[in-house]
């Protein structure tokens, strides 16, 4: 009878909490392995962000060779006022493969050199402390473990849509399937108007394609201030992209040559898509629960199937936790990462007294990737005035073509938007609809970290002419 392997910790998914908290790990001599059923690194650096942005450089290399006149740069291949150019979907996709081998190798080699037991397969709960690995070759393989770390991550939500099985497989995308395309869609509709309808919108129109975006909301990106999604409209608009909001895709119906035509609610009537050539379901994620057997090991979850835990990322059963995507959003990177800082103290601490750190009240900032960037960190004024209704709060705005950088530049679409306490001057959240939002946000999220007023930032010295010297003005709005 096969033997079942011990283990103090296991960790199940490969993303960006438990592929760093395994090698923490084993390097603090616990024995620990971690089991992977598709890629080292999970989604960032495979499906996600790494390939995105890889991708999403070569959309703003488009754009610049479209705007070289208005900055008295022509090339030779410009021809005629449409300043043509060629794609190579082959040399973008390769660009993205090797960006991504070269980041999942180093990952591999990490956890390696770690002494992390890496177990390809698929894992099941048998029971709070053991579980099936189903391997590659179809068998089993059982392990027993004191602590278990789920970090499952998601996928993306299945495609819904009547008509669906009338067209190629090929023609409906995913946010993974997308990266893997050799030729560019001629016509490709988005439905979804959220991080990833945005970002793959904005990149495949640069490089050419014609897009269609159908959202059920009211506002692109449906976190954000209204007067923030309204200038990202704006922006995607200029770029000729046809955007639908409060809109749903009814049906579709196959037409010859390979293209098809797509119904489309929306408020003022009935309209149609014509001559579509692939379909990017952008509709959201789902967790990839279903099929670890929780139920068997006691672990609760919601309705959606996110993994229900506290602050200290504990699950209903005291040795199993859980980290990143796979506990509900907000799904990023950096909370992931920032899941593991919490989890490595107090792992294997001796009590469960809650004394560390907790996901309680931390930052949360973010980017949107379309350029320009969103970057936003901390609250949004609905949420700020939500959560503090006694407190006198003061919203400052300013449109980056104040910005003397973004007109040196010629990029001065966007804006930026603080929120603060007029009390104290604590900055409670801020947004940066410009290029290079996300580096801008990150130096307000460290003067929010070490707790500075606004007037600090108003009168600090700024290199001149930086973007961050905008930081100086912006106050000046507050109202
Ligand atoms: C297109 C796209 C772009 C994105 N861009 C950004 C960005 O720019 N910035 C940002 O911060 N975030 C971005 N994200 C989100 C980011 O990728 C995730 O938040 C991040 O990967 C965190 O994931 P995680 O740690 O929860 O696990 P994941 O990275 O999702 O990893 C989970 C792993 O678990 C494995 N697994 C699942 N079930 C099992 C099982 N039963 N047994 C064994 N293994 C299993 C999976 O194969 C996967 O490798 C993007 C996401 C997408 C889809
Ligand atoms: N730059 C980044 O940090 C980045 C980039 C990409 C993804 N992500 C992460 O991945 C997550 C998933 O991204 P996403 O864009 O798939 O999901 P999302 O939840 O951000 O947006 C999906 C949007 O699609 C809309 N929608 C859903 N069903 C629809 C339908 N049938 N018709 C029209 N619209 C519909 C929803 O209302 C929603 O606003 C994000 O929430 C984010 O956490 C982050």
């Amino acid at each position: 009878m096969a033997t079942t392997a011990q283990y103090d910790a296991i960790i199940i998914g490969s993303g960006q909490g438990g592929t760093p908290l395994a090698k923490a790990l084993a390097g603090a001599n616990k024995k620990t392995a971690l089991i992977e059923k598709e890629h080292i690194g999970g989604c960032c650096i495979n499906e996600g962000c790494t390939p995105t942005k890889t991708m999403i450089a070569s959309g703003r290399v488009a754009h610049l060779i479209r705007r070289g006149p208005d900055y008295g740069i022509h090339v030779p291949y410009q021809i005629g006022p449409k300043n043509e150019f060629t794609v190579s979907m082959n040399k973008i996709r390769q660009r993205k493969r090797d960006i991504v081998s070269s980041f999942r190798s180093g990952s591999e080699k990490g956890l390696e050199a770690a002494g992390v037991d890496i177990l390809r397969g698929e894992a099941t709960f048998i029971d709070a402390h053991s579980l099936n690995v189903i391997l590659p070759d179809g068998s089993h393989k059982a392990l027993r473990g004191d602590k278990f770390v789920v970090n499952v991550g998601c996928r993306p939500a299945p495609p819904r849509l009547d008509g669906l099985e009338s067209i190629g497989k090929d023609r409906v995308l995913d946010s993974t399937s997308i990266q893997e395309l050799g030729e560019l869609p001629e016509h490709l509709v988005v439905i979804g108007g959220g991080y990833v309808g945005v970002e793959f919108g904005q990149l495949f129109a640069r490089l050419g394609s014609k897009v269609t975006i159908v959202h059920r909301g009211a506002q692109l990106l449906s976190r954000e201030d209204k007067e923030v999604a309204a200038e990202v409209l704006d922006i995607l608009r200029d770029e000729k992209l046809t955007i639908y909001l409060e809109a749903r895709a009814t049906s579709l119906a196959s037409a010859p040559a390979e293209t098809f035509s797509l119904s489309i609610a929306t408020k003022g009537g009935n309209e149609i898509a014509t001559n579509v050539t692939h379909l990017l379901f952008a509709t959201g994620r789902v967790p990839n629960t279903d099929r670890l057997n929780l139920g068997a090991a006691g672990v609760e979850v919601d309705v959606k199937g996110y993994i229900k835990c506290n602050e200290f990322l504990e699950t209903s059963v005291p040795s199993i936790y859980a980290l990143g995507d796979v506990k509900g959003p907000p799904a990023f990177t950096h909370i992931s990462y920032d899941d593991f800082r919490i989890l490595k103290g107090s792992l294997f601490s001796d009590s469960r007294a809650h004394s560390g750190p907790s996901v309680k009240d931390r930052l949360v900032p973010y980017v949107v990737y379309t350029d320009p960037q969103l970057g936003h960190v901390g609250l949004h004024e609905g949420e700020a005035r939500e959560r503090y209704p006694r407190m006198k709060i003061l919203t400052a705005t300013m449109p980056m073509s104040y910005v003397a950088r973004a007109l040196e530049t010629d990029e001065p679409r966007g804006m930026m938007k603080a929120v603060v306490n007029a009390d104290d001057g604590q900055i409670l959240g801020f947004t940066c609809l410009g290029t290079e939002g996300g580096e801008l946000m990150s130096i307000v999220e460290v003067a929010m970290i070490a707790k500075l007023p606004y007037w600090k930032l108003q009168d600090a010295v700024f290199a001149h002419p930086a973007f961050a010297e905008s930081l100086n003005n912006l106050w000046q709005f507050l109202k």
